[in-house]
């Protein structure tokens, strides 16, 4: 007997709620995710937009004192129940856990290299001496001038198209983004030269997500979010960021770590390069992994190397780079 009320219409499951950022890559990598899961589940989600003080403050990304700027509004409302999970791009996200909150899924990830966009199609070792080069990043503009002193790295902020309007202007000869990011703003045409791994490793997490819901959810009503998991991913981030966190360093630091989980092995290779470019620890290690499942090796690998890197100086350097961020 169904009783009227509690029929399969009368508990149709309404959309679950997707928070992301209002920027074009934060809403196509939401929706990205949202379709795979939707495609892989029946499951259907809207994006609600929420706006953070990362979107909208002018300070320099790496004056406003703390990472996790870009992730602060979207862990309020996840908190507050407003929305059911949200989807970060797991570079921006602090390597302390956020209490009551858990990552989910982390996705596949996309390209994570760095890429040049430059005036005229130039590649990298081709721009003259002097060229202005638009990074606002730490880890880039130390790893940079570790292969071209010889360029000038000028601060820069904004989005991708903000960005890359400085080199159509002629202001800059070139910028640096993630290759990922330019993917997803659709402006992967304007790539003139990628770096790879052996030239600049990427930020920890560089194109990854990160799909986050509250702790108790993951495994009852949005169970769902684990269709979208990507184990050998996440062994990956995971080794990434426990370099970062070991060297207590966070995201504005000039740390590169670049992990690959394939045929049971897990290899790390990291990089702590001062901002000129002069000094630089760079270390590598390679270990077996029975299942990309077993985090316990990833977190060990991680931990292991910046050990290492620590007994180099690497930890001097990240507290001189952070004094020279705070001095004015
Ligand atoms: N810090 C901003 C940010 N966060 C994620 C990306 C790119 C996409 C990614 O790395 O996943 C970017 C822009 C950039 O670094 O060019």
């Amino acid at each position: 007997m169904t009783a009227e009320g509690t029929s399969a219409e009368g508990t149709t499951a309404a959309p679950a709620k997707l928070g992301t950022r209002r920027s074009t890559m934060a809403t196509t990598q939401s929706q990205g995710v949202a379709d795979t899961i939707t495609e892989r589940t029946g499951q259907a989600i809207e994006l609600e937009l929420i706006t953070s003080f990362g979107d909208v403050t002018k300070a320099h990304l790496t004056q406003l004192g703390g990472t996790g700027v870009f992730v602060n509004a979207l862990r309020d409302e996840l908190v507050a129940g407003t929305i059911d999970f949200a989807v970060h791009s797991l570079k921006d996200l602090p390597t302390t856990p956020a209490e009551g909150l858990v990552l989910a899924a982390i996705p596949e990830r996309d390209d994570p290299r760095d890429a040049l966009c430059a005036r005229d199609g130039l590649k990298f070792a081709d721009l003259p001496a002097g060229s202005q080069v638009g990074t606002g990043s730490p880890r880039r503009v130390a790893q940079l001038s570790a292969l071209r002193p010889d360029l000038v790295y000028v601060p820069i902020r904004g989005n991708a198209e903000t960005r890359l309007g400085k080199v159509a202007s002629g202001e800059l000869d070139a910028v640096v983004l993630a290759y990922a990011g330019l993917g997803r703003v659709g402006r992967r045409d304007s790539v003139t030269d990628v770096f790879e791994p052996e030239q600049m490793l990427p930020a920890p997490g560089q194109g990854a997500l990160a799909v986050e819901c509250r702790t108790e959810r993951a495994d009852t009503d949005l169970a769902y979010l684990s269709s979208v998991d990507h184990p050998a991913t996440r062994a990956e981030v995971v080794a990434e960021r426990t370099v970062l966190s070991e060297l207590e360093a966070g995201c504005a630091a000039p740390v590169g770590a670049y992990a690959e989980c394939t045929g049971g092995r897990l290899r790390l290779r990291a990089a702590v390069v001062a901002t000129d470019g002069a000094t630089a620890v760079r270390r590598e290690r390679t270990v077996d992994i029975a299942s990309p499942e077993d985090l316990d090796t990833a977190v060990g690998l991680g931990r292991d190397l910046a050990r290492e890197m620590i007994a180099e100086g690497a930890d001097r350097i990240v507290a001189e780079a952070f004094a020279e961020r705070d001095t004015p």
